[in-house]
């Protein structure tokens, strides 16, 4: 963890961490002073293995995933940027899913990589990292599959009303 007040944001411009304390509004670089050096390091070098490449502590109790969202037509937005109106069944989409899963346990192709050309979701924009998230931020079946994941493990297929998904769990 980091010394009181400072949290890790991340710079999108520079696609690194940088170290932000919401008390005294300082913002830096380097780790601030206290952070345990050995901690940190271990941490960095296993989180830079994710598909995003963007690395950053997480606070207490959050984690962060990416997704993989396949809308039907009985999702609560029937609609994404890849499809104005989406018609396919529940039935459909999980087909859909089932092949993009294939491909991913197959090693083929990474989800993040697959996920910007077939989520239904904006965060495929952003390889569908979707940062860090505590609990009380997601729909709740959304939620305790992604919580349930252990860092690097990759979800079944997960139903919620915004359609399926496939979770991949990053930190
Ligand atoms: N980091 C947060 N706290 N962001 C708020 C999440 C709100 C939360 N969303 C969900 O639970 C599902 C699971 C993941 C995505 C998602 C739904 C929808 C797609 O479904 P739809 O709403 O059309 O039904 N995508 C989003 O929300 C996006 N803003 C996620 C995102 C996009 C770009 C960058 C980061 C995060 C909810 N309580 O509704």
């Amino acid at each position: 963890g980091l010394p009181d007040g400072w949290e890790v944001r991340h710079s999108n411009s520079k696609n690194l961490p940088y170290y932000f304390n919401a008390s005294t509004k300082e913002s830096r670089w380097e780790p601030p002073s206290g952070t345990d050096p050995e901690k940190l390091k271990a941490y960095m070098a296993t989180y830079h293995s994710g598909p995003s490449g963007i690395a950053g502590l997480p606070a207490e109790g959050k984690i962060r995933c990416a997704h993989l969202l396949v809308k039907h037509r009985d999702s609560r937005r029937p609609s994404s940027w890849r499809e104005n109106n989406i018609t396919r069944s529940k039935e459909e989409a999980i087909e859909i899913l089932r092949g993009h899963e294939q491909r991913i346990k197959s090693g083929e192709i990474r989800l993040a990589d697959l996920a910007v050309s077939e989520s239904d979701c904006s965060s495929a924009r952003k390889k569908g990292d979707l940062g860090f998230f505590g609990r009380g931020e997601m729909q709740k079946e959304f939620e305790d599959a992604a919580f349930a994941l252990k860092p690097g493990e990759i979800s079944s297929i997960v139903e919620s009303p915004s359609g399926v998904h496939l979770i991949e769990r990053y930190v």
